[in-house]
């Protein structure tokens, strides 16, 4: 039997036809790709999987020491099992699918900023979520984003299993790979209720984490720009 990637639900390296049409493997836009795309042979979709994740639901439940027969939880698996996939929609959705081509030639090198775009995800050690906030700046050179995309950027990356760390790097990464500005500045700060509500559980503690390229990352000058338009200096 071959693995399952266990966030997708997906064969590893198979190759499924999105809604669009368009090839994907794993959720990620794949042209390269050669396997067999008969139909008959195509790996199931999340959406497909739901049955089986919520008789997981159901064992653990009953796991918990509840009754999954009884009449509050009857329905609880497949709430727990469409809800995750909600909390999970970014392996769904590609870079290029989301743009949608709202990428605009400009002749501007000033810095945009986005900031304060509220983030929420899960913590791939403990399946809990983490939340917070994203700040997002960059230099353009001749292109600029359509704004609300750098919001959807974060939902793309941050509707998955994730670390901060990962989270905050896909973000800058897909922002260069947009618009190819002079530099992408990102910081993420998040709570992660895997430290409030279990663990060392403190509730106040936050982690911010930054990624900067580019000039973000050469220039001290451009950098506390960033960081004064986001208050975090
Ligand atoms: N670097 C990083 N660590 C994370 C993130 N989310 C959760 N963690 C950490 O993942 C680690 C897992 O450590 P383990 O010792 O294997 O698991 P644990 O026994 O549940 O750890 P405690 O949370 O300390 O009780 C913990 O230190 C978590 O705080 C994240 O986004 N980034
Ligand atoms: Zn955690």
């Amino acid at each position: 039997m071959k693995e399952l990637n266990v966030a997708t639900g997906l064969e590893n390296g198979s190759v499924i036809v999105a809604k669009n049409g368009k090839n994907t493997e794993n959720g990620h836009e794949k042209c390269t790709f050669h396997h067999d795309l008969e139909l008959d042979h195509r790996p199931p979709t999340r959406e497909a999987l739901l049955p089986d994740m919520a008789s997981s639901y159901r064992l653990l439940l009953t796991g918990l020491g509840e009754d999954p027969k009884r009449q509050g939880l009857l329905k609880t698996p497949e709430r727990a099992a469409k809800a995750m996939l909600f909390f999970t929609k970014g392996y769904d959705q590609s870079l290029e699918e989301v743009l949608n081509n709202a990428i605009f030639d400009e002749d501007t090198d000033e810095m945009v900023v986005v900031k304060d775009i509220e983030m929420f995800s899960m913590c791939e050690h403990h399946l809990v979520p983490f939340y917070g906030k994203v700040s997002i700046g960059y230099l353009p050179q001749g292109k600029i984003l359509g704004l609300s995309k750098l919001a959807r950027i974060v939902e793309i990356y941050s509707r998955r299993l994730q670390v901060q760390e990962r989270l905050t790097k896909q973000i800058a990464l897909a922002v260069t790979q947009a618009v190819r500005p002079a530099g992408v500045a990102v910081v993420v700060e998040g709570v992660h209720m895997c430290m409030v509500m279990r663990g060392v559980q403190k509730i106040n503690s936050k982690t911010v984490t930054s990624t900067m390229l580019g000039v973000f990352r050469d220039d001290p000058k451009t950098r506390e720009e960033f960081l004064n338009l986001v208050h975090f200096k």
